[in-house]
């Protein structure tokens, strides 16, 4: 068995046999035979949901959009159009099945077995074909066979397949096909993703498939260059624009705007369910104004992701028409070609313990390493350098000239271990990463399927370690169920941990542990006067909350709470000058 055959086997997913109703409990059923349209996703209450947005549900392989067998008029054979609709309809019911591809929608078209059937099947533009040609990929995997032909036929479309499946091939050929040439109108397609990094790397394989086509590929990178290449005085136009949502809105909202976005037919969300989030610091807000701007009626609106939400389900039903879903194999899944483990390092100076031990059984590069803040990837850089190991480190501090070279240096091999933050958990395709390490314990489920997926890609092996300490252990219950589910195999008092509150494991998602310093660095005991002030501002704490409950009238508690506030900002302005040096470290 060669890489493509497991990389089919393993993005395919897990099969299902159809079992008697009676048999399968109701959450493991695929969906119901009629589709329907405004018909809200419901969030599966299954076991192993740690955060209110997360849907977690196995899905047969096969179609509602099956035509039901027509029953012949008084006993009337069915007619030779009648029985080749329903011969074509079962063999596509099986290819999905053998691939684990399920589909929700009306008249959904069959899956594309081969690239040869794609480009004769569609007509692909040729020189589209001689560039997907030119990638030797021998079969499309699983997504791809299904999406290619929703999209081609401009369907509006939500799809969710495994990490490393490939899907950015399979958005950006439609698009390519349906542009064909270039226009000087302006701008046809917009492909968002979340992070410069990886809209970049998007920008990069649309540049490789639009090659002598014509068609021309933007990619912001500075907003102070924008203006020339999308101004009004700009003579030559682009067809396709790969960014962030920031930088488009940047653009929008200049005045007067830098952008016209009324010409785009194709709206691409890679990452979706990153993209809509909701709350402080995301991007939906942005979205909202960029969506609205693309006014073409027409427009084809396509969602990717390894991993969904239930708000974005419920917003492509709710404003998509005639909206196809594709899942391939389980959803909000881990990819089944790493090889994932979980290991106790007691407490946070463990894990640079247990980093050395890694280090000195020899690491097999290329490694990347999450840590879940950019203080925390300047700690741990500093200690690794310290070590003689060949690292570097990747996060939102550093320029964007840094960024480059890092990566760069990373793709290249001249670099072995990347430490980095969650900017670049998703989407990012380094070849052959060897092992993901998560230093520090990833604060959702979602976030884990996503780091652990840089590596084990386009049906190449991985391994992927988890570190966790005695405070990490509310979240590993939730991805021991991940990895189990995957195949992989976890002790069983992890699976027999309480399971989390909902809104903890928000909470948690939101706010991650404070968590001590990384270093190895002697540190000076705390002196006594600053023991007695951190005790007193944890009274001082206390007495806020009880006072917070203690019915009274409000002025008073106002004017209370704003004398202990003032008491606090002044014990906290001593804290800081004294700063780091109240912390202890055994190592
Ligand atoms: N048909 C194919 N056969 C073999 N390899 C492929 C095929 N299509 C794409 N690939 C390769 O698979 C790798 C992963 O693809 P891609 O980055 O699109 O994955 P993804 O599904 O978007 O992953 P993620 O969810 O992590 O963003 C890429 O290196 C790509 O070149």
């Amino acid at each position: 068995m060669d890489e493509h055959d497991i990389f089919k086997l393993i993005t395919a997913g897990v099969r299902f046999t159809k079992k008697p109703k009676k048999q399968a409990p109701a959450k493991l059923q695929p969906q119901p035979e009629v589709f329907k349209q405004e018909e809200p996703v419901k969030s599966d209450k299954s076991d192993e949901d740690d955060q209110e947005t997360t849907e977690f549900r196995l899905l047969a392989g096969g179609s509602d959009s099956q035509p039901k067998r027509k029953k012949s008029k008084a006993g009337k054979a069915p007619s030779s159009k009648e029985l080749e609709l329903q011969r074509a309809s079962d063999e596509a019911n099986e290819t999905r099945r053998q691939y684990g591809i399920s589909v929700l929608g009306k008249k959904v078209p069959p899956p594309v077995p081969s690239f040869e059937a794609l480009t004769r099947d569609f007509k692909l533009l040729p020189r589209l074909q001689q560039n997907l040609l030119a990638r030797n990929f021998d079969q499309p995997t699983p997504i791809q066979m299904q999406a290619l032909p929703v999209l081609l036929q401009r369907r509006a479309l939500m799809a969710c397949a495994p990490t490393g499946s490939g899907k950015t091939l399979a958005f950006l050929t439609p698009i390519i096909d349906g542009l064909r040439s270039h226009k000087t109108s302006g701008l046809r397609a917009l492909v968002l993703a979340p992070t410069r990094e990886l809209a970049q790397q998007i920008y990069r394989e649309c540049a490789e498939l639009t090659r002598e086509t014509g068609l021309r590929t933007h990619f912001i990178s500075k907003v102070s260059e924008a203006k020339q290449k999308h101004g009004a005085e700009c003579k030559q136009r682009y067809d396709i624009l790969v960014s962030t949502p920031n930088r488009v809105r940047f653009l929008l909202q200049q005045e007067p705007p830098l952008l016209d976005l009324s010409l785009v037919e194709w709206f691409v969300l890679d990452e979706a369910d990153r993209l809509m989030e909701e709350g402080q610091n995301n991007f939906k807000e942005q979205l909202d104004d960029i969506y609205a701007a693309c006014s073409h009626p027409t427009k084809c609106v396509a969602f990717f992701s390894a991993t969904y939400t239930v708000p974005v389900a419920k917003w492509a039903l709710r404003h998509l028409k005639n909206l196809v879903r594709i899942t391939i194999g389980v959803q909000n899944s881990a990819t089944k070609t790493v090889q994932q483990e979980l290991l106790f390092v007691g407490s946070e100076s463990g894990k640079l313990v247990a980093m050395r031990d890694l280090v000195r059984q020899g690491l097999q590069p290329p490694v990347l390493v999450f840590v879940h803040s950019k203080e925390r990837a300047k700690q741990l850089f500093e200690e690794l350098l310290y070590d003689g190991i060949n690292v570097d480190v990747i996060h939102a501090e550093r320029s964007q000239h840094q960024r480059d070279n890092c990566v760069r240096a990373f793709r290249e091999g001249s670099i072995w271990v990347l430490i980095c933050t969650e900017l670049m958990g998703r989407g990012i395709d380094f070849k052959g990463v060897n092992l993901v390490i998560n230093y520090d314990f990833p604060p959702t489920t979602i976030s884990y399927i996503h780091r652990i997926g840089r590596t084990g890609r386009a049906g190449r092996p991985g391994r992927a370690i988890t570190f966790f300490t005695q405070e990490d252990t509310a979240n590993l219950r939730s991805i021991a169920l991940i990895i189990k589910n995957s195949g992989g195999s976890v002790p069983e008092y992890m699976l027999q941990m309480k399971k989390v509150r909902k809104s903890e494991a928000k909470m948690r998602a939101k706010k991650p542990l404070d968590r001590e310093d990384i270093s190895t660095k002697i540190r000076p005991e705390p002196k006594i006067d600053e023991i007695h002030k951190s005790a007193k501002l944890k009274k001082v704490e206390k007495t806020e909350k009880v006072l917070k409950k203690r019915q009274g009238t409000e002025n008073d508690l106002k004017s209370k709470q704003k004398k202990l506030s003032k008491i606090k900002v002044d014990l906290k302005a001593v804290g800081k000058r004294k700063g780091k040096g109240s912390k202890t470290n055994k190592m």
